[in-house]
C-alpha cells in the first residue's frame, strides 16, 4: 500500500500548486486524471522522491532497503537514462537481466550494445519499462508512458505491467489524458482536479 499524507507543493513563494493532498492506494491500479498543468507529474515526482517533499509524508508498505521501492516511468525516456551508458549497463544497474522479460518487452538483443540515442523514442521507452520491472518495484507510477508507442505495442506493455502488479500485489498509479485507456486498465479513478479544488476551498 502507498500512503500519501498532507503533501503540498509550491512552484514559487506565492504560487501553491496543491495543498494538503492525501491519498491511499491499495494493491490496485489507480488512474490519475485532471487538466494539463494541475500538478499530476509534480505529484508523481514527489512520490518517487525526484523532488524533495515540502510537507507531509509518503509511505510504502512492505518495502525493503535493497532497491528503490517506488519506480517512476515517465513520458520522456531520453531524460530518464544516462546518455553515455549502453543499454545493457542501463538495465544491469536495475538488477539481473532476464532474457524472457526483455523478449516480453519487445527488446531486441542487438539494442543492448547501443547507446540511448541509437534507439527510437518508443524503443527507449520499452527499455525504461524493462528496467522498472527488473528492479522489482513495490510501487509503480506510470506517467503518460505509452503515448509514443503504436496501438499493438501499447497493449503488450500494459498487459506486462498489469500482470506484474497483480502477481506481486503492487500498487500502480497511472497518469494519462487517455480516458479510454484509464477506463480499460484501472480498478479505480482519482480526479486530481477535484482534490486540488477541494483543498483550495
Ligand atoms: N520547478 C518549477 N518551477 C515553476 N513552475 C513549475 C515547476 N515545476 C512545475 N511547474 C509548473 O507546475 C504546473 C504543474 O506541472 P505538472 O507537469 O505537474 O502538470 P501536469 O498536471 O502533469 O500537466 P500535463 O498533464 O500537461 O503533463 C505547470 O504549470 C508547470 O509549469
Amino acid at each position: 500500500m502507498l500512503t500519501i499524507k498532507g503533501v503540498s507543493y509550491h512552484v514559487s513563494s506565492n504560487r501553491c500548486l496543491f495543498d494538503n493532498v492525501s491519498l491511499k492506494i491499495d494493491n490496485e491500479i489507480v488512474g490519475l486524471s485532471g487538466n494539463s498543468g494541475i500538478g499530476k507529474t509534480t505529484l508523481a515526482k514527489l512520490i518517487a522522491r525526484i523532488i524533495p517533499l515540502e510537507t507531509g509524508s509518503i509511505h510504502v508498505e512492505k518495502s525493503d532497503a535493497k532497491s528503490n521501492p517506488i519506480q517512476l516511468i515517465w513520458q520522456h525516456p531520453e531524460q530518464a537514462v544516462n546518455p553515455k551508458w549502453r543499454i545493457k549497463r542501463i538495465l544491469l544497474e536495475a538488477g539481473e537481466i532476464d532474457s524472457d522479460l526483455l523478449k516480453k518487452c519487445g527488446i531486441k538483443k542487438d539494442w543492448l550494445t547501443r547507446f540511448p540515442h541509437q534507439l527510437s523514442g518508443g524503443e527507449l521507452q520499452r527499455v525504461c519499462i524493462a528496467r522498472c520491472l527488473i528492479s522489482k518495484p513495490r510501487v509503480i507510477i506510470a506517467d503518460e508512458i505509452t503515448t509514443m508507442l503504436d496501438g499493438l505495442s501499447q497493449v503488450d506493455i500494459w498487459e506486462l505491467l498489469i500482470i506484474y502488479v497483480k502477481q506481486n500485489k503492487v500498487p500502480m498509479l497511472v497518469i494519462s489524458h487517455d480516458e479510454a485507456l484509464l477506463n480499460r486498465i484501472c480498478d479505480r479513478m482519482i480526479n486530481f482536479q477535484k482534490i486540488v479544488d477541494l483543498e483550495k476551498k
